[in-house]
Order: C-alpha cells, then sequence, then structure tokens
C-alpha cells in the first residue's frame, strides 16, 4: 500500500490579484491534511471518499484516459490528477494498471463542511503524490505542484494555484501565479511531459520568513464559502478592464511586497500595518464589484483581534470561511479567544506545516 498526504493553507494576503498571472501573494501551510491511501486492484479502479457518498467513484480507461462509470459527474479533482500523472506516466514509457484510491480528510468539520482551508488543493496534491509513487515516477516538489496545477486548470481555469503551492512547498511562501490560460492551450496540443519540463513564465514561489515575533491565530466563522462563484464573478471582461481593478492590482502589489519585506525583516508593527492594508485593499474589491468578502462574523474576528493589539483580515476569497489573526508573541491569546466565542467564531488550533522541499 501506498499512503501520502498534503497539506491544507490559509491566504495570508494577496488574494483575487493573485488570480493574475505575476501578481505576488503570500500563503501559509497548516498542520491539517488530506491523506490518500492508494492500493492495487484488477480490472477497474475505484476512489472512495466521503464526498462521494457510500459509493464510490468507479474508473477505467478509455485511449489511454480515465473515464468514470457515472460520467454524469461534473469534472473532479481526483480523477483529473489520476489522469494528468497517468497522461505524465505514459509519456515516459510506464504501462498503467488500476488501483484503489482511500481518500480521509481533516479539512471539513465532522458535518463535512469545509473549514476553506483548501481541500481541493491537498486532495490533488496528495493524489498526484501517491499515484506517481506508484508509478515509481520520483517527481521534485516543482514537478508535483506543475501536475497539481495542470490538474486543476482542468476543473477550475480561473484557480491561482497559490493553495497548491502552499500545500507542496510548506511553511510560509510568497507566490505568483503563471498563466493558466496558456497552460491549458498547451494542454491540447503539447504532452504534459514537455509542459512540465518547460519553464513557466510569471510563476515564482520563494520561502518568506516565519515572523517570530507574531503569532498566527485563525479563526472558522462555520459559513462554508464558494470560492469559485466570487471569483467568477469578477472575471467578467468589462471588470477586470476597469480603472478600479487596475488600481486594486497596483496597490495589492505593493501591500503584499511590503508584508514580505516586514516578514523577512521580523519588523511586527509593519507587518501588521500591511495585514490592515489588505483587508482594507478586499473591502474596497467588495464595494465596487457587490461581492459580501468581509461577512458580518469575518469583521467581527477582525475587530476582536484589533481590540487585543493585533491585526485580522478574511482569509482566501471571504463569504465566510476562515479569516486570520495576527498577534504580538508575547500577547495572552485568552482575551482574542474570548471575543471570539462571544461572536460564536471557532478558533481552529492549527500550526503552520514546515517547510517540505525547495522551491527552484
Ligand atoms: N476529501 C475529499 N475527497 C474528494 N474530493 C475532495 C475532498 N475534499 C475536497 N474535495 C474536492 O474539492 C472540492 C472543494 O473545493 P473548494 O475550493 O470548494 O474548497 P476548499 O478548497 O476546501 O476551500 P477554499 O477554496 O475556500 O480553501 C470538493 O467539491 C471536491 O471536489
Ligand atoms: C480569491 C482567490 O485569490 C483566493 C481564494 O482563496 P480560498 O480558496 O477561498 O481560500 C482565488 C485563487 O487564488 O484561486
Amino acid at each position: 500500500m501506498i499512503r501520502s498526504q498534503a497539506a491544507g493553507k490559509l491566504f495570508v494576503a494577496g488574494e483575487y490579484a493573485v488570480v493574475e498571472p505575476g501578481n505576488p501573494s503570500v500563503l501559509v501551510a497548516v498542520d491539517r491534511f488530506v491523506s490518500v491511501e492508494l492500493t492495487p486492484s484488477v480490472d477497474q479502479g475505484r476512489i472512495h471518499s466521503d464526498q462521494y457518498g457510500r459509493q464510490p467513484l468507479v474508473w477505467r480507461r478509455d485511449a489511454g484516459r480515465i473515464v468514470l462509470e457515472r460520467q454524469d459527474r461534473p469534472a473532479d479533482y481526483v480523477p483529473v490528477a489520476i489522469d494528468t500523472v497517468e497522461r505524465f506516466a505514459a509519456e515516459r514509457g510506464t504501462s498503467l494498471s488500476f488501483y484503489e484510491l482511500a481518500i480521509t480528510s481533516e479539512l471539513d468539520d465532522v458535518n463535512g463542511r469545509k473549514f476553506g482551508l483548501g481541500s481541493s488543493a491537498a486532495v490533488t496534491v496528495a493524489t498526484v503524490r501517491a499515484v506517481a509513487e506508484y508509478y515509481g515516477l520520483d517527481l521534485t516538489p516543482l514537478e508535483v505542484f506543475k501536475l497539481s496545477l495542470l490538474a486543476t486548470i482542468d476543473v477550475n481555469p480561473r484557480a491561482s494555484g497559490g493553495d497548491i503551492a502552499a500545500s507542496v512547498f510548506g511553511g510560509w511562501i510568497a507566490y505568483s501565479a503563471p498563466d493558466r490560460e496558456a497552460l491549458a492551450a498547451r494542454l491540447r496540443t503539447e504532452s504534459v511531459a514537455a509542459i512540465v519540463g518547460s519553464d513557466w513564465p510569471d510563476l515564482s514561489v520563494r520561502r518568506v520568513s516565519a515572523p517570530r515575533s507574531l503569532r498566527l491565530v485563525v479563526g472558522w466563522t462555520g459559513e462554508p464559502a464558494s470560492t469559485s462563484r466570487y471569483v467568477s464573478e469578477l472575471s467578467g471582461r468589462q471588470w477586470r478592464q476597469s480603472a478600479h481593478y487596475e488600481r486594486f492590482l497596483d496597490a495589492s502589489g505593493a501591500c503584499v511586497s511590503g508584508l514580505i519585506a516586514a516578514l523577512d525583516a521580523d519588523d511586527a508593527p509593519g507587518a501588521l500595518r500591511s495585514i490592515r492594508t489588505a483587508r482594507g485593499l478586499l473591502s474596497e474589491l467588495s464595494t465596487a464589484a457587490s461581492l459580501n468578502i468581509e461577512t458580518p462574523e469575518l469583521a467581527a474576528l477582525c475587530r476582536a483581534a484589533e481590540a487585543v493589539g493585533g491585526a485580522g483580515k478574511p482569509s482566501g476569497a471571504g463569504g465566510g470561511d476562515c479569516g486570520i489573526a495576527l498577534l504580538p508573541a508575547e500577547a495572552d491569546l485568552a482575551p482574542l479567544l474570548r471575543r471570539w466565542e462571544q461572536e460564536d467564531i471557532r478558533h481552529l488550533a492549527l500550526q503552520v506545516h514546515p517547510p517540505e522541499g525547495e522551491p527552484e
């Protein structure tokens, strides 16, 4: 049996702007995982996960590509991740066979509601790792990232891949995305191996220092939110060509660069200022584009962080899910947690998942 794992993530800053190639963001990996167990099988493949109900997804191959027995299902991360790794393996001359995947996740609560900790990225990365190990592919972390992003593009073409980078590389990272439209076009004409082997302009993953003088605290609103709905509302041509959007991208870039510099210098006041600016920018974006990024619960989460000498912001697309607070490392956590409890914000007792392999 092969076992693999992949970590969850939190956005620290740069959400939405990171969807445009080359715009920076900061993310952190967290120690909650999706796990995959792979066992060989005979004449068909199966995927077991609570996400699919009681029955596993059954798959076979048609002309070397993965097809689900139930073809009425929309494209889904796990089958697409299997298909992407298998294309890569077959292009390298590997002969393909069948196996079962059993998936378990710590990124949903007991009722199956997602926390917003990047379960789609973690399940994709864990699947890529398991299937690659099964075929003896010996991938570098960068190759795992690239295969995971190529798979994701098939399901969600606007996704930045920041969540995948955090899951693959661990720790605190600065991330900017490659052009996924260009990658999708290449996938129609080139081999997966050629795309993975090439340089991806605008892709950048680099380590950022974990702040020693600040601690990261995570609150969950209890409301799962749909990232793709918000991102697609912002994808309209008119909006993307507006002066407001251009200004947002510039201001976000400056804010994230300031945050990275402050984190690298362990400048706590500077980092807190950047978090407040990032919150303000998301709030302006939300108003301008009529989204509801900072819900009343997320606003309460941020107010509580400010009240105890820290700074808070929604993490990710907003509209629910999680928010983060950064507090001076010496601050007592109890007053923040009391305020959160009064506001029905649940503290997620997460730690940063440490760096795993160097981004090249
Ligand atoms: N345990 C799992 N087994 C199989 N597929 C999963 C699992 N967890 C997540 N997924 C896939 O990921 C999708 C959830 O992705 P979505 O982007 O909505 O959530 P998320 O990545 O956890 O949250 P966020 O994007 O806010 O961080 C599910 O619909 C499913 O396709
Ligand atoms: C809005 C966006 O920038 C962040 C989404 O974050 P999350 O998946 O909601 O945690 C989208 C993306 O990066 O793909």
